[in-house]
């Protein structure tokens, strides 16, 4: 039985504190005007200044960018650190654009934005469409209109120490998560068969991290459709695969060099026989049939890297068959931890490993798997039980953002 109090402080949270919507107008190389919109929602600050991502994707909208900053600040309350959340981006569509186009427009998002970020109010990081060189050139507008240095966005290289695992952080933690569940069960990864989407930031650095721990990744998708590779990934392809995405190939060049395996347009990698599913590409990839599909392929983990991967049907579905769902805002936060690290100035001063940066990064996701599990117990549900992670991720971020919410009065 939820209390009233309970009730009065979800309406709260479900409204964001400040949105914020306005124009981008920008010039292509041709010298040709176009303009898009750009949006910011700074869903919560009660537990201290944003943080979130920024995605530049045709598909933005102000509906994305809601969800988006309301999943943030979910994420981060779970999180040990003090920080708040939100969402954002715009509808400009980044892909065949050209290195001056793509700065002219983080530019002109910039000279809108600026005025509502700062190291206490708002500090953006890396989405889809956004990864270090788009916040180089947002950070530099930013600092260039601010007048100060002091932006803490998460992405930018010269906040990098030499040995940072900045843009694996996310991908690298996804593989932990599920590493610590397998303990769980007296299981590891050796040997799996493991169905990833996407190919972006996200999803490469998951297929990275889980051939350095003997699993079997056999999928990789993008837009269009999934790379089937039956013989499953190597380092030598996995090389090819991020030659083939930094080129703009497409994914179907890769079967030029390894004619065993198949790509499949217009379709997505849920059919294929696997142990566990690490969806990383976008939000509802899987509906009710996709996961009916990964149901019959023998899937019994899925890890979500992307942000609300399945749709409420698919989850019916995957909680019938007893699919244990390790939901994105637990298993995804292994970059809020290398963030907080990489803005931390004693941290920076030190001469940090990637040995040492992957420690603190296993020992974060440990903490946040420890403190779903705790929540999801303190409230009935059995460590064992397909849901615990869901319920003990939302119920422990809930109830910090619901303490400070009530200690701070009705504002
Ligand atoms: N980058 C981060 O720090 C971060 C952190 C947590 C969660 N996420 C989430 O992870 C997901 C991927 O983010 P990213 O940073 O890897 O983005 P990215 O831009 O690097 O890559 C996105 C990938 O998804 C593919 N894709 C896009 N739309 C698709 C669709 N409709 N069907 C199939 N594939 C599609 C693209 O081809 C690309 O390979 C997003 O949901 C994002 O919100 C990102």
């Amino acid at each position: 039985m939820i209390s009233s109090r309970y009730i009065h402080i979800l309406e709260r949270l479900l409204e964001p504190e400040r949105t914020i919507i306005f124009r981008v107008p920008w010039v292509d190389d041709k010298g040709e005007t176009h303009v898009n919109r750009g949006f910011r929602v700074q869903f919560s600050q009660v537990l201290g200044p944003c943080r979130g991502g920024l995605r530049f994707h045709p598909s933005m909208n102000l509906s994305v960018a809601k969800f988006l900053g309301f999943e943030q600040t979910m994420k981060n309350a779970l999180s040990p650190y003090k920080l708040g959340g939100a969402g954002g981006g715009s509808d400009f569509d980044p892909r065949g654009k050209s290195e001056n186009e793509i700065m002219r427009f983080c530019q002109s998002f910039m000279d809108e934005l600026y005025r509502y970020l700062g190291p206490d109010q708002d500090l953006p990081a890396e989405d889809t469409g956004v990864g270090p060189r788009e916040m180089g050139f947002l950070f530099g507008q930013y600092r260039r209109l601010a007048g100060h240095f002091q932006g803490n966005f998460t992405g930018p290289k010269i906040f990098w120490s030499g040995s940072s695992l900045r843009t694996e952080a996310t991908g690298y933690g996804l593989v932990f998560f599920a590493r610590l569940i397998l303990l769980e069960m007296n299981k590891e990864l050796k040997g799996l068969r493991c169905v990833i989407s996407g190919t972006g930031k996200i999803a490469l650095h998951v297929l990275e991290k889980l051939l350095s721990c003997g699993a079997i990744p056999i999928t990789v998708s993008d837009s269009k459709g999934y790379l089937l590779d039956e013989d499953g990934f190597d380092y030598v392809k996995f090389s090819l695969l991020r030659d083939i995405k930094s080129q703009q190939r497409s994914l179907r060049d890769y079967i030029k060099s390894y004619p065993r395996a198949r790509y499949f347009e217009d379709s997505k990698p849920w059919n294929e026989r696997c142990d566990i599913a690490f969806p990383c590409a976008s939000q509802n990839e899987i509906g009710q049939p996709e996961a009916l599909g990964l149901v019959n392929s023998g899937c019994r983990i899925l890890i979500e890297g992307s942000n609300m991967p399945c749709t409420s049907q698919a989850i019916d579905v995957l909680r019938k068959a007893k699919v244990l769902v390790a939901p994105a805002k637990a298993a995804g936060a292994g970059g809020i931890a290398v963030g907080e690290l990489e803005l931390n100035h004693e941290y920076n001063l030190m001469q940090w490993s990637p040995e040492d940066f992957e420690t603190k990064l296993q020992d974060s996701m440990k903490q946040t798997y420890e403190r779903s599990l705790k929540h999801a117990n303190d409230y009935g549900f059995l460590k064992d039980s397909p849901e615990a992670l869901v319920h003990g991720g939302n119920i422990c971020a809930f109830l910090n953002l619901a303490q400070a919410m009530t200690d701070q009065g009705c504002v």
